[in-house]
Formats: C-alpha cells, sequence, structure tokens
C-alpha cells in the first residue's frame, strides 16, 4: 500500500467536527429524546420472550396442566404488539430528526464548497472537492440514517438485558460479564486498526477522482497528443490505491467479527455453568435457568450491532471531518489579510499585495499598492502576463493574496467572498468565463435575484444592449436557451452574464473580460454595455483593450507584476511614458490588440 499523500483541501479536527454536527443538530434534540425514550421501551419488551420460554420450560418440567401457559402466551402475544409500536415510533422519530441533520449538513458542505477561493480548489483539486460533497456526504447519510438507529437500539438492550440478568440472579449477570474483557480488547484493536485505514482510504477516493476527472477534463487534448495511456496508468494506480485500503478494511471487518465469535463462546459456556451449577444447588429453577441463557443468547445480535455499527461510525466520522474541513478554507486562511476594523466609506485599498501561484510558483505580483475611491473607475492595461487578471481576482476577493492585501472598507474581500448572502455580494468579479444556465433567458438573469421582476429583467436587458435580439427569439425572455434550446453567441452570452450582474447590483464591479476583437461591433456593443455596469459604481476593469481605458477616471500600467504609471489617462497620453506608447500603437489601427503581446 502507498502512504497516503497529505490532500490540500483540509480536514477537520475532532473538535471541528464535533462543532459542526452540534450546530447541525440545533431543534431536533426533542425528538431524538422521544426516539431514545421510544428505544428504551422497545428493548424492555425484548425481554418478554425468553421470560416466557422460560416460564414454559419451568411448566414443563413441574408437569403442570396447559392452563399453565396462558399466562406465557398472554404476555408474548401483548409484548409483540406493544413492541411493533414501540419499534415503529422510534423509527419514525429518528428518521425524521436524522434526515433533516444529514439535508443540513449536505447544504453546508455545498454551500462551502461553493463558497472556497479559486486557488484552494485549484490547489486540493476539484476530483477531492466532488468526492466530498458526493462520496463523504453519502457516507455520512447512510451511516446517521442505519447506524445511528441501530446502535442505539443495541446499546440500550444490552444495558436492560444485563439487568435483567441480574434480576434473575447476580451471578447470571457476572457469568454475562465475562466476555467484556475480550470484547473490549477486540474493539480497541479493531479501532487501532480500522481507522486509520478508513482516513486513508477516504483519501485515496479523493485522488482517484481527481485522476479520473483531471483525464476527463483534458480528454480532447490527451487524444489529440496520443497522451491518454499515461493518463490510464495514473487512473489505475491511483484506483488501485483505494482498492488496497478498502481490502485491507475488510481483512480488518472480518478478523474483528471472528475474535467477537470467540467472546460469545466463552460467555455462553461460563452462563451454561453458572446455570448448572445454580440449578445442582436450589438457587435456581430450571425456568430462570432457560430465561438466563436465552437472555445471553439475546446479546449477540445486539453486541455484534453496537461494536460492528463503529464500523460505520467511523466511516461516516472520517467522511464527516473531511466535509467539515471544506469551511475551514485551508492553508490559505493564514494567509488571508487579518480582519481590520470596518471603516465604511474608505473604499478599495491595496497594500503590498504579492501572488505567486502555487507555493513553489514566481512572484507574479510584486508589491501592488492602489487606494480606490467609492464610485471611482479604475482600469488596468499593461501586456500579456503583466499580471492584469491576477490583480482583478485578488480584488474581487476570489484568490487569497499570497501576501499583503486588499481590503473593501476595511474588510479583507476574499473573506466577504466566503460569505453568505448580500455581503458576499458587494464586490463581483466579471470575466469571459460565463456558463449559460439551463433554462430560460429570464431564468439566467434571475440567478442573481430570484425576486427580480419583469421589468427588472427588460431593464438590465436593454442596459447591455441585449434588448432587441431578446425580443426577437421566439419567446422572448421566456425562450430556453443554451443546451438543448436556442444557441446563443458568445457575444450574447457575455451580454447575458453582464445582465445579470446588473440585477445582482453590487457595490464594486471588477471586469476582466477579453474575448472581443477589438474595433469590431462586438467590442463595442460589450465596451457600452460594460460601461452601463460601472455606471454608479467603483469599477475596476481590466482594459483588454485600450479603448475600455480611455474613458476611467485612472488608469494603471502594469508590468512584470508591478504599477509602472498611474494616472488620468489624458495626463499619461500627454506624459509619453508606456501607457502614451501602448495608446499611439493601440490607435494606428490594424493593430488595436497590440497591447496585449
Ligand atoms: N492559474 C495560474 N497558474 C499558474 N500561473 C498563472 C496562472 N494564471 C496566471 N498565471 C501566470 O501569472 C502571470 C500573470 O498572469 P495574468 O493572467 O494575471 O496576466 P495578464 O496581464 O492578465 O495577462 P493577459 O492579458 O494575457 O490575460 C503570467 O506569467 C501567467 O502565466
Amino acid at each position: 500500500m502507498t502512504a497516503p499523500t497529505a490532500t490540500l483541501l483540509p480536514v477537520a479536527t475532532a473538535r471541528q467536527t464535533r462543532a459542526r454536527l452540534r450546530a447541525a443538530l440545533r431543534g431536533e434534540r426533542p425528538a431524538l429524546w422521544a426516539a431514545l425514550a421510544m428505544l428504551v421501551l422497545d428493548s424492555a419488551l425484548t425481554l418478554a420472550g425468553p421470560l416466557a420460554i422460560g416460564r414454559i420450560t419451568q411448566a414443563v418440567a413441574d408437569h403442570r396442566g396447559a392452563g399453565a401457559l396462558t399466562g406465557p402466551v398472554l404476555l408474548l402475544t401483548v409484548a409483540a404488539v406493544a413492541g411493533a409500536l414501540t419499534g415503529w415510533a422510534a423509527t419514525v422519530l429518528l428518521a425524521r430528526a436524522v434526515l433533516t441533520v444529514t439535508g443540513r449538513l449536505r447544504e453546508d458542505a455545498l454551500a462551502a464548497a461553493l463558497a472556497l477561493p479559486v486557488d484552494t480548489v485549484e490547489a486540493g483539486g476539484t476530483g477531492d472537492l466532488v468526492s466530498r460533497v458526493s462520496g463523504d456526504a453519502e457516507r455520512v447519510s447512510e451511516a446517521a440514517s442505519g447506524a445511528v438507529g441501530d446502535f442505539a437500539a443495541a446499546a440500550l438492550t444490552i444495558l436492560v438485558t444485563l439487568a435483567g440478568l441480574a434480576a434473575l440472579d447476580w451471578r447470571f449477570a457476572l457469568a454475562g460479564l465475562i466476555a467484556v474483557p475480550l470484547q473490549a480488547h477486540t474493539l480497541r484493536w479493531y479501532l487501532r486498526t480500522s481507522r486509520p485505514l478508513y482516513a486513508a482510504g477516504r483519501s485515496a477516493d479523493g485522488r482517484r477522482a481527481s485522476a479520473l476527472l483531471g483525464a476527463f477534463t483534458a480528454l480532447p487534448t490527451l487524444r489529440a497528443l496520443r497522451l491518454a495511456p499515461g493518463r490510464q496508468a495514473e487512473v489505475a494506480q491511483t484506483s488501485a490505491e483505494a482498492m488496497a485500503y478498502e481490502f485491507g478494511a475488510t481483512r480488518a471487518a472480518t478478523r474483528f467479527y471472528g475474535r467477537l465469535n470467540i467472546a460469545e463462546f466463552t460467555g455462553l459456556s461460563a452462563i451454561l455453568l453458572v446455570a448448572w451449577a445454580l440449578v445442582r444447588s436450589g438457587h435456581a429453577d430450571i425456568g430462570a435457568a432457560t430465561t438466563a441463557a436465552l437472555f445471553f443468547v439475546g446479546l449477540f445480535d445486539p453486541v455484534n450491532t453496537l461494536l460492528g455499527t463503529f464500523d460505520s461510525v467511523q466511516q461516516a466520522t472520517a467522511a464527516l471531518a473531511r466535509i467539515a474541513g471544506l469551511t475551514l478554507n485551508g492553508p490559505d486562511k493564514e494567509r488571508s489579510s487579518a480582519p481590520g476594523a470596518v471603516r465604511p466609506g474608505e473604499g478599495i485599498v491595496v497594500r503590498d499585495l504579492r501572488h505567486r501561484y502555487g507555493d513553489h510558483g514566481p512572484d507574479v505580483l510584486r508589491g501592488i499598492g492602489l487606494d480606490i475611491a467609492p464610485g471611482q473607475r479604475l482600469a488596468v492595461v499593461g501586456t500579456t502576463g503583466s499580471g492584469k487578471s491576477t490583480l482583478a481576482s485578488l480584488i474581487a476577493g476570489t484568490r487569497t493574496p499570497y501576501a499583503g492585501g486588499v481590503t473593501l472598507d476595511g474588510v479583507p474581500t476574499d473573506q466577504l467572498a466566503q460569505r453568505s448572502g448580500e455581503s458576499a455580494r458587494r464586490i463581483v468579479l466579471v470575466t469571459q468565463e460565463h456558463h449559460l444556465f439551463p433554462g430560460t433567458v429570464a431564468d439566467n438573469l434571475r440567478l442573481a435575484g430570484r425576486a427580480a421582476s419583469a421589468p427588472d429583467v427588460e431593464a438590465a436587458l436593454a442596459a447591455v444592449g441585449a434588448a432587441d435580439w431578446v425580443a426577437a427569439l421566439p419567446e422572448g425572455a421566456d425562450t430556453v436557451v443554451g443546451r438543448g434550446g436556442t444557441r446563443l453567441t458568445a457575444r450574447q452570452v457575455q451580454q447575458l452574464a453582464l445582465a445579470r450582474v446588473l440585477l445582482l447590483d453590487p457595490e464594486v464591479v471588477v471586469l476582466d473580460e477579453a474575448t472581443a476583437e477589438a474595433g469590431s461591433d462586438t467590442a463595442r456593443t460589450l465596451d457600452r454595455a460594460a460601461l452601463a455596469l460601472t455606471e454608479g459604481r467603483t469599477a475596476v476593469v481590466v482594459a483588454h483593450r485600450l479603448s475600455q481605458a480611455a474613458t476611467a477616471d485612472v488608469v494603471v500600467v502594469m508590468a512584470d507584476g508591478r504599477v509602472v504609471e498611474r494616472g488620468h489617462p489624458d495626463e499619461l497620453r500627454a506624459a509619453g511614458g508606456v501607457y502614451a506608447r501602448l495608446w499611439e500603437s493601440w490607435t494606428r489601427g490594424g493593430d488595436r490588440t497590440h497591447h496585449r503581446g
């Protein structure tokens, strides 16, 4: 078995996992207590069977008539009916509470996954993330709906049965307890062996999912370059690792149950010996001895269930720790700027901002300082690879800086992005990577705000210059678009994305979109749409086309991860520096994308 390499998405500690579970349990405690009460009753009723059979045995031993059977048979009947009722009530109460709690855990995991910073996901691997919100969440749900109830029922049955044994004769209870040290030893051995196997197994699953997802995502390239066999080998290796852990865990479980059988044998032998001695010495009758032996045999299943559910509980705990880990934000949290005092009206402050991709990559931003006042429009220009997009994503807070920080009114923007609700939407990043979600044009816009009225949707479409073509669609804004519907052009998808942001109405918009060819109709339409979006709010625009910079309040020119010029676009043009040269070559025409390299 290959030693597992640490996954980069964090895993919660036991204490953090418990806190998460407690939070998910809110409001469900009364139902859980009621279920527990039903389980106690149910366990007590299971003792009726051995008691009745003991009485019947005694009646036969005493050569009593058939009338002696009435009592035991009545007891069996009443216990069977009552047991069915209490069992049903316990199952329903437990299921309701457990389904609610696991539902919450799943939702929280998904919300946390969607709020993860881009660089955390890139570092940890999308596959690991998918395996946490699907496989791990499934494991927790399964264990919670099966193991929790089984565990509680088994524990209570064991306690009630031991009390029953003691009520017959304390020596029966003592004989039964002989099995306990063996069982405890077996359990300790099992936990020690299987716990690391399960944790490593879940990580191996995550790596396998990562390898698979990586191969699927890169399929066209792998085919084109004939690299598929290499990736196949990687998938096969991660698969073999995951299987090796599964085998290890199964081997441990088989040995575990084998050792439990030895404990059962020892306990039952002790009970029979004690029964023989007590009956012989006249301290117990045949009926009581039969009941005691049946009580003990009745313990086999609950003991196996109790100890066996540790298995599922352990797997679920490992899975839960991985799910809870999603809310921790990992190593990036340490890097994130410390939250300072909230300073309303301060705007965006960028201080000594540095960034590198991966822990060992070169610095792509080398100490940037900027102040962007509320309502100001800042354009960022520079050659390809100078760090414009990196700066944009750090300002928007979708990435976490390697050093330094970006704050909006005193709050680090990478922390804003991880919050839910309105505060997360104070700042929005628009790139050219847009998804058209399955649904109508209006649905796609309402993703931003469910409550947006039809006139709001129309106004947003008009503002980005999309009103005409949307009106020309078969059913206007109610036309289904994207896969399975009307296909849209890249420009149209981009316009919908901009309209969506208009409905979101963020305080700050960071624009980094570069699909359009400069000078084209599309570029002009999108420039106008972007301008509409920046109207009345703070804006940072990565000017892939210099026309986007001309209307800015301030332009910063970047080169090699640094700001080399800053000022009003007209001043910079007059100053004859880098910006002026870029502007000159751009306006010479024919070479309007020159500044992008
Ligand atoms: N995800 C990434 N992983 C590793 N390196 C990256 C990543 N994204 C960008 N880089 C590198 O960081 C540097 C800055 O890239 P960035 O995209 O910020 O520049 P840019 O000025 O926006 O370029 P362009 O105009 O081509 O978009 C480049 O050297 C680039 O190769």
